[in-house]
């Protein structure tokens, strides 16, 4: 990200009118740090299935889609995912004034575990909000490359549903059922992703021709992709396309994506001036809890929590 800032815009800018995926170097989050996040992954998921599930997404109080998600709770694959995971976004207080008076129930506290030593702290002070900083001036890229200033989502990002997740697949040696892949084939919800993925292969992208191609891990660097809400506010220039996940590393693969949605309230509507609005405006917020509804089991059962 210390090339010339408009060069960096524009690289980018073709990058998600074309493929939809590129990879991020020479960012600033320190790789000692992300080794210690994916440790303290491991503590996490080595733990008893008991232990994970007092922590289990379904029951988490606030019903903001915080916590332990287990195996084939997430439904990608049509059979369930062959994947657990822990997800997280900006930590607030129970009574946020958004969410008591305004109704955005997606805002509140996370859903911590209080018997894993330093995991908040590395999880959430240290690694969670330099991603936040990142995905500030990926925004600021995205706004130039759109031909935007450089500051046009700023205002919008101030509370933004920021999804962090940690992610456990265990190793799948052939593929015995299409229907139960690691991640099912899908694209993302939100306006971009940025993915750290540890050593082991497994991410696959569609091209245009409609063959899976490998999206190899590189060492020191973020896999970033553009989301469904990013393709609908640009009226379809930038590309969310579909990927999906299926470990045949024969080890444990971990992976950690941070999802980049807006403020709650933000309404999404065209940011190209010139062209016919492809969809209806609607609220960020509105469009996510739908996806969300969609894919999580727990959701699907307890459809009072939105
Ligand atoms: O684990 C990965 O490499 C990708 C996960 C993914 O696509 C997702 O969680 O949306
Ligand atoms: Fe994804």
């Amino acid at each position: 990200m210390n090339e010339d800032r408009e060069k960096f815009s524009l690289e980018i800018g073709k990058a998600c009118r074309n493929v939809g995926f590129f990879y991020l170097s020479n960012h600033d989050i320190p790789s000692s740090l992300i080794e210690r996040v994916y440790q303290q992954a491991e503590h996490f998921f080595s733990q008893s299935i008991e232990e994970k599930m007092k922590l289990y997404i379904g029951s988490c109080r606030y019903g903001n889609n915080r916590g332990y998600t287990p195996m084939f709770e997430e439904k990608l694959s049509p059979k369930g995912d062959l994947k657990e995971g822990f997800d997280l976004a900006m930590e607030l207080p129970a009574d946020d004034k958004d969410r008591i008076e305004r109704g955005a129930i997606l805002y509140g506290p996370n859903f911590w575990p209080d018997n894993l030593h330093g995991f908040r702290e590395c999880i959430y002070n240290e690694f969670y909000l330099k991603m936040l900083s990142l995905g500030e001036k990926l925004f600021e890229a995205f706004a130039l490359s759109l031909n935007l200033p450089s500051n046009y989502f700023k205002s919008m990002c101030q509370k933004p549903m920021v999804t962090m997740r940690l992610l456990h697949y265990p190793p799948q040696t052939i593929i015995q059922d299409e229907d139960q892949l690691g991640c099912g084939a899908h694209t993302d919800y939100e306006c971009f992703t940025l993915l750290s993925q540890s050593n082991q292969s497994g991410l696959q992208i569609l091209n245009n021709t409609q063959e899976w191609i490998n999206a190899k891990p590189m060492p020191n660097t973020f896999v970033v992709n553009i989301g469904d809400l990013m393709q609908r506010w640009t009226n379809d220039q930038f590309k969310s396309t579909i990927h999906r996940v299926i470990n045949t590393s024969g080890t444990i693969r971990y992976s950690i994506p941070v999802f980049f949605g807006p403020n709650y309230f933000t309404k999404i509507k065209s940011l190209i001036n010139d062209e016919k609005e492809k969809y209806e405006p609607i609220l960020a917020d509105e469009y996510l809890t739908q996806r969300f509804n969609d894919t999580y089991q727990y959701r699907q059962t307890n459809s009072s929590s939105t």
